[in-house]
């Protein structure tokens, strides 16, 4: 299992989620975690400096042409990519990757408070990290386009939306357009996050060549995760998503994880950092820990 660091935090307002990678890294949890002999950090890449007259969007382009050439490349290193972000933009660069070295689009299982489904007309932020969604669905900036595969590079009728607790109407309309089915806070407190996430997994997990997980951290409450981008209250409880990775990891077409929007000057004495390498911990084969 090889970690990259997304630092990048060019798609959202509020920029901190770039130091979202060395701070974990530099983390007491790290540290704990790192001394499993199957976990290594690969490289953090870092946003390309501003020029003159080039738009975030630019730097955003090449930012994840970088991060889709190190998952692709971890890929073929017969390595399992975990991805830690940066804002949720990063995704783009992550499964553009992955739906590169697979040839085909993949599934994505989206864990999220948001859709991030917008397209650049329909956005009211303008944030990039507003919009990853929809251009891993072939629709958006043309920059933030085909970067792995002409195209889609994941596939809608294998991806689900989990989690999603706020949102505008026109990324809804967009999602539904693209048949991607979304499982919202409200249904999932109805009929059970086990239930629900038994569903999602039999749509992402049928893509024919495997799929994705994509977890904003914001999915999570934010009395759990205090230290993300973006909080939205009532969110998953931290214990359902440890388990439902848990699980996910012992599925056989898991094909990489990402993890985004880590943001330590929300974060409450380390809790998320905590709660992050707890996450990292659970895709682990049990193996032998030194400190
Ligand atoms: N990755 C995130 N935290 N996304 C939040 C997006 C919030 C809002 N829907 C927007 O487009 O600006």
């Amino acid at each position: 299992m090889r970690i990259t660091g997304a630092a990048c935090g060019l798609g959202a307002q509020d920029k901190a989620c770039e130091d979202g990678p060395v701070a974990f890294h530099h983390s007491q949890a790290w540290h704990e975690l790192a001394g499993h002999p199957q976990l290594d950090w690969g490289r953090t890449l870092y946003a390309p400096p501003a020029r003159s007259g080039e738009a975030p969007v630019q730097r955003i382009a090449e930012f994840c042409r970088h991060l889709a050439d190190e998952v692709a490349t971890t890929l073929a290193d017969n390595r399992f990519p975990v991805v830690i972000g940066g804002d949720h933009s990063v995704a783009i660069g992550t499964w553009s990757g992955l739906a590169r070295h697979l040839g085909q689009p993949p599934g994505l299982l989206w864990i999220d408070a948001h859709l991030d489904s917008h397209t650049p007309e329909t956005s009211y932020s303008g944030a990039i990290h507003g919009m990853p969604l929809a251009c891993l669905l072939g629709h958006g900036d043309k920059r933030l386009l085909n970067i792995g595969l002409a195209g889609a590079q994941v596939s809608a009728g294998h991806t689900v939306v989990l989690g999603a607790r706020s949102h505008e109407p026109e990324e809804l309309d967009f999602l539904r357009r693209a048949g991607v089915r979304i499982i919202d806070s409200e249904e999932i407190s109805q009929r059970g996050f086990a239930v629900c996430l038994d569903e999602a997994m039999a749509i992402v997990a049928a893509a024919p060549a495997g799929f994705g997980v994509t977890l904003d951290l914001d999915a999570i409450d934010p009395r759990l995760a205090p230290g993300v981008g973006s909080p939205e209250p009532d969110g998953l409880l931290a214990t359902d998503v440890l388990t439902a990775v848990h699980w996910i990891a012992g599925m056989p077409g898991l094909q990489a994880l990402e993890i985004v929007e880590y943001n330590p000057d929300r974060d409450r004495h380390g809790s998320t950092a905590a709660l992050l390498s707890d996450l990292i911990g659970e895709i682990l084969p049990p193996g032998k820990h030194s400190s």
